[in-house]
């Protein structure tokens, strides 16, 4: 029978700093604030004949990769249905409930999630490494975002 292992990756460094809000509905939204986020993740994958399945070297180095992506943006949902963002000059200009809110387009990144929540930022972030991941033999692999101590949300995936 096959050995599947499991790696767990949560390592102190991999974070982001970011502007956000949460929108909770068309009318109501939080106020412009920010998190300091961490993102761990847990890969399964076949347990090779030496006792190694995975380098978590070669993963440490991809979500490190894309928490610096995302690291001192303004992140803004571009799936939101319930907003509507514009370029307009050196800024975004987001419509929300009537109000409008200009961004420079320098500072922010316009992700495709529905909301800027812990479980979005994970399933965009899950997507990511899975791309980086291309081809590797993994089973499932799970991330997670945490906007501090004891609030996170996931995403996983699972090969057929
Ligand atoms: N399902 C989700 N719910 C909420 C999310 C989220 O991402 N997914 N995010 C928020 C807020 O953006 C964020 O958590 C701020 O909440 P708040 O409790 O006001 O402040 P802290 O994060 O600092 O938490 P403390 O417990 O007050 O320290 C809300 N909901």
């Amino acid at each position: 029978m096959e050995r599947l292992t499991t790696l767990y990756i949560d390592k102190e460094s991999h974070k982001f700093s970011a502007a956000h809000y949460t929108i909770f509905s068309a009318s109501e939204r939080e106020r412009l604030h920010g998190h300091n986020y961490s993102v761990s993740a847990r890969i399964v994958a076949p347990m090779g004949d030496n006792g190694f399945s995975a380098d978590y070297n070669v993963y440490k180095g991809r979500i490190k990769q894309l928490c610096d992506e995302l690291d001192e943006y303004m992140l803004l949902a571009g799936e939101s249905l319930h907003q509507h963002i514009a370029e307009d000059g050196d800024y975004y200009r987001v419509r929300f409930a009537g109000d409008d809110m200009l961004f420079l387009r320098k500072d922010t990144l316009i992700l495709p999630i529905r909301n800027a929540t812990v479980e979005e930022f994970a399933h965009y972030l899950l997507g990511k490494l899975r791309t980086l991941s291309a081809g590797e033999d993994l089973r499932e692999v799970e991330v997670c975002v945490a906007s501090g101590p004891g609030q996170r949300g996931g995403a996983l995936w699972t090969a057929d």
